[in-house]
């Protein structure tokens, strides 16, 4: 097993990456001092593949366990499906001693964290990532949200997990498709903060399309260690956190319009991306060799990275709604070249001009 430590302080916790080591959780849950009752929220795919083990690992360390189904999807990431977590968490007697297990993908995730970070104004939470994108990217760092009819993540709170227990093991159960989607947000940071790893994807194709466990677990602690040492530095997204939202603002948008259903997240992203550096290249900052081995490298991973046609006035409606937005000017994050990002200042109406997109 490997272990990144993201520092916080106070709020400081372990990333444990391993083989096989879903059924260490209960132990890793004593271990680091949590007591009374757990809820394990999940949804019923996951359930039917890690339910029990997860289940059976919390109880043999002395947990009583309750198990909190969420309906499967982005859509459900919603503030219903959140209430139905309280009145489960409610009914099943948790109180400020009880802890929460997100066991799941980043939808499971985000939400199951807002629950943690609300119920009885906050109580502990690991996090059981079981999708590529959630072992890289959302188990760590304390982002949680639900999302709102008019945006994405519009709804949340920055709080912490205790723990976030990887297991690669899990992603031999995971679709093609979610997989593909996962190396989106891979793609990402080396494009964002990391050339020498973007150049390491570039030249390990083969073994990323095979799925190869070494190269699984390189890729995924490289990815934790990169986004722990950025939270780090500015763990509420006041400056340099910006950087990992890079290809997400157009990404966001397109999620959001195609009512997350044709798009999910990494697809979005990795679409966000493309038109991010197409814009960087008229803004001068980076070349159409970058934007063409940024999209051989999504094209070779099996991303698709055709925006869909969209509505002009949605579109520029969804970029209203960006976080990163200012009295009426998103700070857009911009690749100089690649493995740097710069932040500029555009108006939804700029963004559109320089992004070719809308109908
Ligand atoms: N908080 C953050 O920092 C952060 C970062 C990136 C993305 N996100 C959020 O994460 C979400 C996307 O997460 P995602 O890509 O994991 O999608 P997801 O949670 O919807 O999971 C994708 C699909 O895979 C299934 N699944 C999960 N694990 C599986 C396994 N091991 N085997 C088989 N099937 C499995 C799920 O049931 C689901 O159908 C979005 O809501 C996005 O906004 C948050
Ligand atoms: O952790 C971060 O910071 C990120 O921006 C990671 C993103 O990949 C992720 O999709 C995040 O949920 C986006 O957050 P938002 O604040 O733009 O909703
Ligand atoms: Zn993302």
């Amino acid at each position: 097993m490997s272990v990144v430590t993201v520092n916080l302080g106070e709020s400081s916790y372990d990333i444990q990456i391993g083989s096989g080591s879903l059924p260490e959780l209960g132990r890793s849950c004593a271990s680091l001092g949590l007591t009374g009752r757990a809820a394990v929220v999940t949804n019923p795919t996951v359930n039917a593949l890690y339910g029990d083990t997860v289940r059976r690992s919390l109880a043999d360390a002395g947990y009583p366990v309750t198990l909190i189904e969420m309906p499967d999807g982005e859509e459900f990431k919603n503030a219903a499906t959140l209430g139905s977590v309280y009145d489960a968490l409610i009914a099943a007697g948790m109180d400020r001693r009880s802890f929460i297990v997100a066991l799941g993908g980043g939808v499971v995730g985000d939400l199951a964290g807002f629950a943690a970070a609300t119920f009885m104004r906050g109580i502990p939470f690991v996090q059981v990532p079981t999708t590529l994108l959630a072992q890289v990217d959302s188990s760590v760092g304390g982002k949680t949200a639900i999302d709102h009819p008019q945006g994405k993540n519009l709804i949340g709170a920055f709080y912490q997990p205790r723990l976030v227990l990887i297991d690669v093991d899990t992603l031999a159960t995971l679709p093609q498709r979610e997989y593909r989607a996962g190396l989106a947000e891979v793609v990402k940071y080396g494009v964002a903060i990391d050339g020498p790893f973007f150049e390491y994807l570039e030249q390990n194709v083969d073994a990323l399309q095979a799925m190869e466990r070494e190269c699984l677990m390189m890729i995924i602690r490289r990815c934790c260690e990169l986004k722990a040492r950025v939270v780090e530095l500015d763990e509420k997204e006041a400056g340099p956190r910006e950087a990992l939202n890079y290809g997400h603002t157009l990404g966001h948008a397109l999620e959001t319009l195609a009512g997350y259903r044709s798009l999910v997240h990494g697809e979005a992203v990795a679409i966000g991306m493309v038109l991010a550096a197409r814009i960087c290249v008229r803004r001068g900052e980076c070349g159409d060799d970058d934007v063409a081995r940024i999209t051989a490298l999504l094209g070779s991973l099996g991303l698709s990275v055709a925006p869909p046609a969209v509505e002009r006035t949605r579109l520029l409606d969804a970029l209203l709604k960006d976080k990163k937005s200012r009295a009426g000017t998103i700070n857009f994050i911009c690749n100089q070249g690649i493995g740097n990002y710069t932040v500029a200042q555009l108006s939804p109406e700029e963004l559109l001009a320089l992004s070719g997109l809308g109908v």
